[in-house]
């Protein structure tokens, strides 16, 4: 770390340790107001049009049934829905004011009615959907590149609207397989414990996912691609997935705050933290998704979540849950009295222990 920031860290932690209450006793708030701090390199940060932006993409994969209970036809109607404002994701960010864009990445259908001409929703579609990574490359290594640029300029123009808070959600039958492929792909944890249930498989259908991408993992040889994150979308990645990757590249270099959502959107940042290391420095996690695997992928992250909630939607759900309580961290920081101007008596021999920074 240079030593501005070192500085900056060490007046952040003083101001936060100042504030009218004992030491570390808001908690991971308090971790939070700090990162804050040093994402925008501000001893006053803000959370200022908060966005989610909902990348949809579908996979080829889907269309076997080997891996998903659901048919692909449900992301093309659930980006309907979410225009519509039915879905979770609406509800949850009309709530805390938050904006909502959707971004069809590939999604498999022919195009779409008059309600999609609509300042939230970008049609960048490259494909409509990827090929079956079962029988051949899922995305064409251009393809991956013009999906990751398009995902940097969505963002980028965002920024420069005055967003500087942004969390990234994803709808895309089948994209769980897609996740669990990347994380074992890079994490070297072996495909059985990266694949989870997704929308719902039993234990039949989970042992058949399973057997399904094991098979695909050694197809690909997927484990020649962990630090080629490029190839690896090619391989089995989906449009959404490598749009996204690109939005967390832009994002850290508009010193955004960024709410990583759950086990896609956590698999996208593996992949950006890969071409560029200091990614995760603008990341905050907002939850633990109950997905199988994503715990795991937090921790080779080294991550604290904020929310623990059992959720296991996507679609930004969870990054749009833990934006209230990441206003709630800047504005301690901003608006507490601090024992000096509020002539409380502080005691400097407390022994109370911080939160891990
Ligand atoms: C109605 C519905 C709404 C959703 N919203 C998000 N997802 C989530 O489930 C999908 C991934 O799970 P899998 O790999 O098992 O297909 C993604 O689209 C994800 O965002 C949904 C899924 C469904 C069915
Ligand atoms: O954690 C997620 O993002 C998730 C989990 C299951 C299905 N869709 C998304």
């Amino acid at each position: 770390m240079s030593n501005q920031l070192n500085q900056l860290r060490q007046q952040l932690q003083f101001a936060i340790d100042n504030k009218t209450k004992p030491p570390g006793s808001l908690g991971l708030l308090e971790t939070i107001a700090l990162q804050a701090g040093l994402i925008q390199q501000s001893l006053r940060p803000s959370v200022q049009d908060p966005q989610i932006v909902v990348f949809a993409g579908d996979h080829g994969i889907a269309k076997t049934g080997l891996v998903n209970p659901f048919p692909q036809e449900v992301t093309a109607q659930m980006v309907m829905n979410f225009l519509r404002g039915g879905a979770a994701i609406n509800v949850f960010t009309r709530l805390h004011n938050i904006g909502l864009t959707v971004v069809d990445a590939g999604v498999n259908n022919e195009n779409w009615d008059e309600l999609f001409v609509s300042d939230h929703f970008i049609n960048a579609k490259i494909a409509r959907g990827t090929a079956n990574y079962l029988e051949s490359d899922a995305i064409s290594e251009s393809a991956v590149v013009a999906a990751i640029e398009a995902g940097r300029s969505i963002i980028t123009n965002l920024a420069l609207q005055g967003c500087n808070t942004i969390g990234f959600g994803e709808m895309g039958i089948g994209n769980t397989s897609s996740a669990a492929l990347i994380m074992s792909a890079i994490t070297g944890i072996p495909v059985v414990d990266c694949v989870g249930r997704g929308t719902g498989v039993n234990d039949d259908q989970l042992k058949v996912k399973i057997e399904t991408l094991q098979k695909v993992f050694q197809f690909h040889k997927l484990e020649l691609y962990s630090k080629n994150p490029i190839s690896l979308l090619g391989k089995v990645g989906g449009y959404e997935i490598a749009m996204m990757t690109g939005a967390f590249l832009a994002a850290a270099e508009h010193h955004m705050i960024i709410v990583v959502d759950g086990f896609i959107t956590t698999a996208a940042l593996l992949l950006a933290q890969q071409m560029e290391p200091g990614v995760k420095d603008y990341c905050l996690f907002a939850h633990t998704s109950q997905e199988q695997g994503h715990e795991a992928m937090l921790r080779y992250l080294d991550a604290q979540p904020i929310l623990h909630l059992s959720m296991r939607l996507g679609e930004g759900t969870g990054a749009a849950l833990a934006i209230p309580l990441i206003r709630s961290a800047v504005a301690f920081l901003n608006e507490m009295a601090s024992f000096d101007t509020a002539g409380v008596s502080n005691s400097t021999e407390s022994t109370t222990s911080r939160p891990k920074a």
